[in-house]
């Protein structure tokens, strides 16, 4: 199947540099730097707390860094709304699902691509040929959507009607209905059983590899995480303690002291432990 985004017309790398995102009195992110070049599956991880989803929300417009910028190609996100965030290509799959339960699963997909939609109120009303030929082709978007992420036989079912997997999966197609360059994915596998991972997993990967999507993808499942991921960051009291390939992160004492807690020989430790994180450790 074609890749269902039209080939990008220019190399398009997100570059976070020296984000930190201050609430109050804490520090959710200090002075992280990292950078997602295009075509690649990233992933962010640290235990709970550690600041990932703070950083998902600083590169689509939800939070606004305090200090540091943040860029998609030559588009600044520091300050921009999250609609100005997609409109630069870069769309959301969230942890709690974004549906309208009681609609379908395609009126799901059709509402997300409306967004899209090139026409205003005044053509539906003066130049209703225009109008009508958008809404045919988001229609036939939505239904390679629906095909490519395999959702034909739920297409008609209400989204609350399903498993949570499918909706897991629902809420990836809809933010596919953006025509995103760049998908952010924040926990897509939590409160799957073991098959629904492997399908959640073979979409990802056919996300970037047959749609050439860059995604910036957030899993506690480290197994996954190690086995998908061209690049790995990790993060641990806000700040980025690590980022490489799978097998430089995993090998890194500073990663494995912040899962296990356990000090490592040769890494500094902190006079005091910094504010601000839950003490659970993730999986
Ligand atoms: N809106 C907010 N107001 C105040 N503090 C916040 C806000 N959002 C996040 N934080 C704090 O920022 C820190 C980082 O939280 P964040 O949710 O980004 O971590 P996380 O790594 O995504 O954790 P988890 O794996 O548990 O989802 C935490 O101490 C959290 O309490």
């Amino acid at each position: 199947m074609p890749p269902v985004s039209a080939a990008p017309p220019a190399a398009r790398q997100l570059h976070v540099e020296n984000v930190t995102l201050t609430f109050g009195g804490l520090n959710a992110l200090t002075d992280v730097s990292l950078i997602v070049p295009e075509g690649e599956i990233v992933s962010i991880i640290g235990p709970n707390g550690a600041g990932k989803t703070s950083l998902l929300n600083c590169i689509s417009g939800f939070y606004h860094p305090t200090r540091g910028r943040i860029t998609f190609g030559e588009h600044d996100l520091s300050r921009s709304a999250p609609n100005v965030v997609t409109g630069f290509g870069i769309a959301r799959a969230f942890q709690n699902l974004e549906l309208f339960r009681g609609l379908s699963v395609v009126e799901n997909l059709l509402l997300a691509r409306h967004t899209h939609l090139r026409y205003g109120l005044l053509d539906s009303l003066f130049f209703y040929g225009r109008a009508s030929r958008q809404e045919a082709e988001n229609r036939a978007y939505v239904e390679r959507i629906v095909d490519f992420m395999e959702l034909e036989a739920y297409r008609a079912h209400p989204v609350g009607t399903l498993s949570y997997g499918i909706q897991k999966r629902v809420e990836v197609a809809r933010a596919l209905t953006l025509a995103p360059r760049l998908l952010l994915l924040d926990e897509p596998m939590a409160g799957m059983n073991v098959e629904e991972k492997e399908d959640m997993v073979r979409f990802i990967l056919d996300i970037q590899r047959e749609q050439g999507i860059t995604v910036v993808l957030i899993e506690h499942d480290l197994g996954v995480v190690m086995d998908i991921s061209d690049r790995v960051y990790v993060l641990d009291f806000g700040q980025r303690i690590a980022g490489g390939t799978p097998a430089e992160v995993s090998a890194d004492p500073r990663v494995i002291e912040a899962y296990t807690g356990v000090a490592q020989p040769g890494v500094a430790q902190p006079a005091a432990a910094p504010q601000g994180r839950a003490p659970a450790v993730g999986t």
